[in-house]
Formats: C-alpha cells, sequence, structure tokens
C-alpha cells in the first residue's frame, strides 16, 4: 500500500477509535446511538422518502457532531484544569449547552418529518 493510503486508512482508523472510546465511555453517546438506531429503524419502517432522510439524517449528523465534540473539550479540559476553575466549568457547560441546542433541533425535525407518519400509523 502506498504511504498515501496508508496514511489516510491510520487517519481513518483513528477517528473510528475516537468514536468507538467515545461510546463505551460516555453515557450520552450511548443514548444518542440508541437514539440513532431508534429513529432509522422508524424512518425505514414509516418509508420516509428521499427529503424526509435528508432532514433525519441532518439532524442526528448534528446531534453526533455536537456530542463528539463536547466529548473532545471535556477530555481536554480534564487535561488542562485537573482541579476547580471558573473558565473551565464555563468551558464545559457551553459545550453541553451546544449538544442542547443540537438536540433541541433534532427532536423539532423528528417531530415534523416523524410525528405525522406516526400518528397516522398509531391513531389513523
Ligand atoms: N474542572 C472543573 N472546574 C469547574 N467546574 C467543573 C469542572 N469540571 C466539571 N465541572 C462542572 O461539572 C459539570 C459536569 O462535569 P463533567 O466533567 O462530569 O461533565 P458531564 O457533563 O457530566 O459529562 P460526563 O458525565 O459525560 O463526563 C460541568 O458541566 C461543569 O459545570
Amino acid at each position: 500500500m502506498s504511504g498515501w493510503r496508508s496514511k489516510e486508512l491510520r487517519s481513518f482508523r483513528c477517528a473510528l477509535a475516537g468514536i468507538a472510546g467515545a461510546v463505551r465511555s460516555e453515557s450520552h453517546v450511548r443514548f444518542h446511538l440508541t437514539a440513532t438506531i431508534v429513529v432509522a429503524a422508524a424512518a425505514v419502517w414509516l418509508k420516509a422518502t428521499t427529503t424526509d432522510w435528508l432532514w433525519i439524517t441532518t439532524a442526528v449528523a448534528a446531534v453526533w457532531v455536537a456530542e463528539l465534540f463536547n466529548t473532545a473539550l471535556e477530555r481536554i479540559v480534564d487535561l488542562a484544569s485537573p482541579g476547580q476553575h471558573p473558565l473551565a466549568k464555563a468551558a464545559k457547560d457551553t459545550a453541553a449547552g451546544a449538544v442542547l441546542v443540537a438536540a433541541l433541533y433534532a427532536a423539532v425535525v423528528g417531530a415534523i418529518v416523524l410525528g405525522p407518519p406516526l400518528w397516522a400509523a398509531f391513531f389513523g
């Protein structure tokens, strides 16, 4: 394998290891993994359209990106500031706020895209 390819492969493996590590160590990330599987299963069951899938995958990706950055930031803060510090608190709370914004966006997208067909499937 050429040097370029093996370097790319190593970077890809490191990225996957980062995601796997976050899933193993963070209960919030495991909750997002479960939610992702449930939402994907519901979208398949409800025969979501291409546009529906675009909204759903955008919302799911937003939550994952925010949560993974939040996890990375928590680790950097713990490394840089093992003791209590107001700036460490502000950094962690702000990153947690980013996850909250992404999660609220995902909830709104889920309610708009999957809400009506779910309602019809159960009560229609
Ligand atoms: N070094 C610190 N200095 C001051 N406050 C901190 C510090 N570390 C954490 N905190 C406060 O405690 C809260 C919880 O921190 P913690 O590191 O347990 O993160 P978390 O959001 O509970 O994530 P997780 O449980 O996934 O590690 C932070 O949001 C912050 O308000």
